[in-house]
């Protein structure tokens, strides 16, 4: 449904994607992890048809993002945290607006009235958008991005500045989106986000290092690194300089590593599962820096 094959991204000389390719299948929510300035905002725009890509191709629910851009705004639903909602109209006038855009008008009454009750925004219907609390508006900013019934979701990180609670409940009405068929691209900073997602791309300085699921990514930094706690009052620092320790932070009564394979160091260390962030550290650490060519 979503289908990206080695699509760059030039600014002037700074190249913010290099060679990206990825598939995002039905009923699958797909992750985009990186850091700030990765390239997620940049893919997720040359997906929508906003932006063209410098090179390589794309297609969306089956049209070129790069010949028919029109065609792949109107099949997809798009949400950027709460940028698309409108404070000073109610819960109800937002979902109509977006509703318009997209249906006939025998076809937005029953929409919205279905989106509202779906997401559980039926009693804040009259209610203004800005007097909504930060969690009720993202999840109408959900609701607008799918009032449409599209096929294509993307997501641009859903979820930012909500507390857990809140972020849960988001990402739970992600998945019912997903199990009723839609392919789903969402970019998120967070770990325990991306732990939720079908498969995930690790994208850094505007490529992507690895894909895979959540397991798959932990057992290819397994393959490259070996994970460790030791209960210690030694300081990070002080382990950081044993042989073979790539890096070592602070975690509860001790301290948590990462080792090259085959490290003995003097330690008692009892063997960590490595998380998402882990996985990301082992894999930067490659060599996989950032392409050149950019100041920013
Ligand atoms: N229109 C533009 N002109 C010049 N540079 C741009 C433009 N859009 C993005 N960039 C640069 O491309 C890089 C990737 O930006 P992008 O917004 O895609 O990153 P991101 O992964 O979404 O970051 P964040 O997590 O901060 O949103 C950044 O260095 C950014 O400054």
């Amino acid at each position: 449904m979503v289908s990206a094959e080695g699509v760059s991204r030039r600014f002037g000389g700074f190249r913010a994607l290099e060679g990206v390719s990825l598939e995002v299948r039905p009923g699958e929510v797909f992750g985009l992890l990186g850091p700030n300035g990765a390239g997620k905002t940049t893919l997720i725009r040359i997906l929508s048809g906003v932006l063209p890509p410098s090179e390589g191709r794309a297609s969306v629910a089956g049209l070129d993002v790069r010949r028919q851009p029109d065609g792949v705004k109107a099949a997809i639903g798009y949400a950027t945290q709460e940028a698309s909602v409108y404070r000073d109209l109610t819960v109800r006038e937002n979902l109509e607006f977006r509703a318009r855009l997209y249906l006939g008008p025998k076809a937005v009454r029953p929409a919205v009235e279905r989106t509202l009750g779906r997401f559980g925004l039926g009693e804040f219907a009259q209610k203004l958008a800005g007097a909504l609390s930060g969690g009720w508006r993202q999840r109408l900013a959900l609701a607008q991005a799918v009032v449409h019934g599209p096929r294509v979701l993307f997501l641009d990180e859903p979820t930012t500045g909500l507390d857990p609670l809140s972020r849960r409940a988001i990402w739970d009405l992600i998945h019912e989106e997903a199990r009723a068929g839609a392919s789903v691209l969402v970019t998120t900073h967070y770990m325990d986000e991306a732990e939720r997602c079908t498969r995930l791309a690790l994208l850094y300085g505007g490529r992507v290092l690895a894909t895979g699921t959540p397991a798959e990514l932990k057992a290819l930094a397994q393959s490259q690194a070996r994970f460790a706690f030791v209960r210690t009052q030694a300081s990070p620092e002080a382990l950081r300089a044993q042989p073979g320790v790539l890096e070592a932070w602070p975690s509860g009564d001790g301290v948590r590593l990462i080792l090259e394979p085959g490290a003995q160091p003097p330690l008692e260390l009892a063997p960590a599962m490595p998380s998402l962030e882990d996985v990301f550290v082992v894999l930067t650490r490659q060599g996989a820096a950032p392409p050149a060519g950019g100041a920013r």
